[in-house]
């Protein structure tokens, strides 16, 4: 692996993208789409066994991330089961959820985890960035982008410039800590 090569294992494109763009020219990321299967649990102990089987299967340095939406009327829930829900249910049916709560504040939470091998323990990097569920409003280009408003904006994650969600993204935040930690890495 040359030294600014980094493996990410993810089946979603658009995440890819997204890291892609945030990460920027200067790391060569190499994307690896490996079927991985999630257990249940909280968003730690689901993305470090994701890295650890990414790790093993590769054989090698990897990183992983997991996503989490979380209603605070649902104590967190959907969380690391958005992906289950929104397929489900769809945008319209995921605002529906909390119809019966005034409480529409919500919250994303991406955690990366990196492993430097099969036989390492994966280190967790998390960001988090809080705001509230809203009707679908945008062209629903990714995920829930259309329902989560970020706190201090008018506009839904989907409406935005990706230019702008990636500066303020729970991604972003995650991918800023992970990055310092590469750089300390290589010093
Ligand atoms: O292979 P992996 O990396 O696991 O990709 P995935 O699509 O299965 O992703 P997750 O397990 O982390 O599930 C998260 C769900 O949330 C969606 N999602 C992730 N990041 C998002 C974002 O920034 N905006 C909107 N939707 C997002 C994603 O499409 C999934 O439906
Ligand atoms: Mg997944």
């Amino acid at each position: 692996m040359s030294s600014n090569e980094l493996v990410f294992v993810t089946g979603n494109k658009k995440k890819l993208e997204e890291v892609q763009a945030i990460l920027g020219p200067s790391i060569n990321l190499v994307n690896y789409k490996l079927d991985l299967t999630e257990i249940q649990g909280t968003a730690q102990e689901i993305s470090a066994d994701k890295c650890r089987r990414a790790s093993v299967e590769l054989n090698g340095p990897v990183i992983t991330e997991d996503t989490c939406l979380c209603f605070n009327a649902l104590e967190g829930l959907p969380g690391p089961y958005i992906k289950w829900f929104l397929d489900k249910l769809g945008h319209d049916g995921l605002y529906k959820i909390l119809a019966g709560f005034e409480d529409k504040s919500a919250y994303a939470i991406c955690t990366f985890a990196y492993s430097s091998g099969p036989d390492a323990e994966p280190i967790l990097f998390e960001g988090r960035t809080d705001g509230k569920i809203v009707p679908a409003r945008g062209p629903k280009n990714f995920g829930w982008d259309p329902i989560f408003q970020p706190d201090g904006f008018d506009q839904t994650y989907d409406e935005m410039p990706k230019s702008v969600k990636n500066t303020i993204s729970h991604r972003y935040k995650a991918l800023k800590k992970l990055k310092e930690f590469l750089a300390s890495q290589n010093t």
